[in-house]
């Protein structure tokens, strides 16, 4: 008899009893922590004379306000460095383990947790920070989580959630040259729309799936949340296997992994599972994909035409005439030509080292656009490392990038790395709302990280499948 998905499951695995609220009690096998929305709840649980009730399943980061050039102690804006020393004292006095910058291990949340093999097929991951469902990718079941929530997580190892309906987004075919996973997630959002999620969360399915590299996985996982989904995951396979095994966790404790790899194996979704949605799209047909508004369900085909708001369902009328007045765009233009002042490589959604590789094949032995500031901000610390070690870092600053320090970065503006005034911004990260960059006349176009280095290079937005890749020695 089938048991169902795999999001079936693994919540049955981890319910602890329904309440009488009708939700369902989970217990939570990782909970990931950064700067921006713990202190709050470490208050709370103070508030209560409450202790962090498994310090060892929660893990601690610093990457919101970090900053991502001079990194000295104290930094050099005051709330950063509050943010941080609060931080600091919450991780110690729970003994919590965390991550900060002279580990060599810190990074963005969603970068870290994959990277040192503490996601994995079949836990329950809960972040307080919307963009969790990228560990989905593994196949666990991760969540972003509200204040009162982690509150309830750091006392009790548990949370009062809903269950979902499940989709299964089946992805056929064969992406074409120049085509990425985030244009896979860029035009299921634009299909189903930002809010087409809601009560969901995603199987992401199919040979085009399967045939993506874990980052890729994770890079659509990411923004589920975007379409509105709770959660994302991709069954685990051969390729999350393979991936783990070469993490941290599973160097250091190999008989885990053989231990632990039938379980992964049995929460797969079965064959005849029963979906409450299905939506196909065919990956052959794909262009890389790029915003021309300021959601990330706004998005066209690189030589499509921006769609007249009037042709567009009734609903989404009135915002989609305030974007195009905010991006100042015309209905039937292609994005294509449209000019950039900033491009920025880096966020939870691509910043990852096969990112960042792709991108250098681009900008290899080409410059960068006189009227353009172009940065890169590596995912995490390892990932800068390997990007140096391998010599991106020379590839990216001999084309005049920027090359900075790991962290969140111009993805959400909260250090010092923002927009200015209406500058306009090719990006690799997830969000394209009005004010997203730092400035509120800024204006945000998403795209794959090839696609920003092109318009880096160009000074504009352009078909990355016109540039002819160099050769990078780089495996
Ligand atoms: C700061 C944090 C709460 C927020 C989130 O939840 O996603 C941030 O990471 C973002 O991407 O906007
Ligand atoms: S990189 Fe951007 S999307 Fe990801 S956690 Fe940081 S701010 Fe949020």
């Amino acid at each position: 008899m089938s048991e169902g998905t795999l999001y079936d499951k693994v919540w049955d695995r981890h319910k602890v009893t329904t309440l009488p609220t009708g939700q369902d009690q989970l217990f939570i096998g990782l909970h990931l922590i950064h700067e921006v929305t713990s202190p709050q709840a470490f208050g709370m649980l103070r508030e209560r004379d409450l202790e962090v009730a498994y310090p060892e399943l929660t893990h601690a980061t610093v990457d919101h306000i970090v900053p991502t050039a001079d990194q000295s102690r104290p930094y050099e804006e005051d709330a950063a460095e509050e943010m941080m020393a609060e931080l600091e004292e919450n991780v110690r006095e729970a003994g919590i383990e965390f991550s900060d910058p002279t580990t060599g291990d810190q990074g963005i949340v969603h970068v870290i947790g994959p990277e040192q093999g503490l996601t994995q097929p079949g836990k329950t991951i809960v972040c307080g920070d919307s963009h969790t469902s990228t560990h989905g990718a593994f196949g666990a079941l991760a969540f972003g989580i509200g204040t009162s929530q982690i509150r309830d997580v750091l006392a009790t190892g548990t949370v009062a959630m809903e269950k979902q309906k499940v989709r299964k987004i089946q992805v056929d075919g064969e992406l074409g040259e120049g085509v990425e996973a985030k244009d896979i997630i860029l035009e299921i959002i634009r299909r189903l729309g930002t809010e087409g999620g809601v009560g969901y969360v995603y199987e992401y399915a199919g040979e085009a799936i399967e045939s993506l590299g874990m980052e890729g996985r994770m890079s659509i996982c990411n923004m589920s949340i975007e379409g509105g989904a709770r959660a994302g995951y991709v069954n685990p396979d051969e390729t999350t296997y393979e991936w783990l095994e070469e993490t941290d966790y599973f160097q250091e404790n190999p008989e885990r992994f053989e231990e632990l790899k039938p379980y992964w194996e049995s929460i797969r979704s079965d064959a005849d599972a029963e979906y409450d949605d299905i939506v196909r799209i065919d990956a052959n047909e794909l262009e890389p994909v790029v915003t021309w508004g300021t959601t990330p369900g706004q998005g066209i085909g690189i030589t499509d035409p921006i769609p007249a708001p009037e042709e567009l369902p009734e609903d989404k009328q009135d915002t989609a005439r305030r974007a195009q007045e905010h991006m100042r765009v015309e209905p039937g233009d292609t994005m294509e030509g449209y000019d950039i002042d900033v491009a920025f490589l880096g966020s939870c959604t691509n910043a990852r080292l096969p990112d960042l590789r792709r991108a250098a094949r681009i900008v290899k032995g080409r410059e960068v656009h006189d009227d353009v500031r172009a940065m890169v901000v590596p995912g995490s610390q390892r990932v800068q490392q390997a990007a140096e070690e391998e010599g991106l870092k020379d590839i990216f600053e001999e084309a005049g990038f920027e090359w900075r320090n790991a962290g969140c970065s111009m993805c959400l503006g909260m250090n010092e790395d923002q927009l200015e005034g209406d500058e306009a911004c090719a990006s690799s990260s997830n969000r394209n709302f009005i004010g997203r960059q730092g400035s509120k006349d800024g204006r945000t176009v998403l795209m794959n990280p090839r696609m920003v280095a092109a318009a880096a290079i160009q000074g504009e937005v352009t078909d990355v499948r016109e540039l002819p890749e160099a050769e990078v020695t780089a495996q």
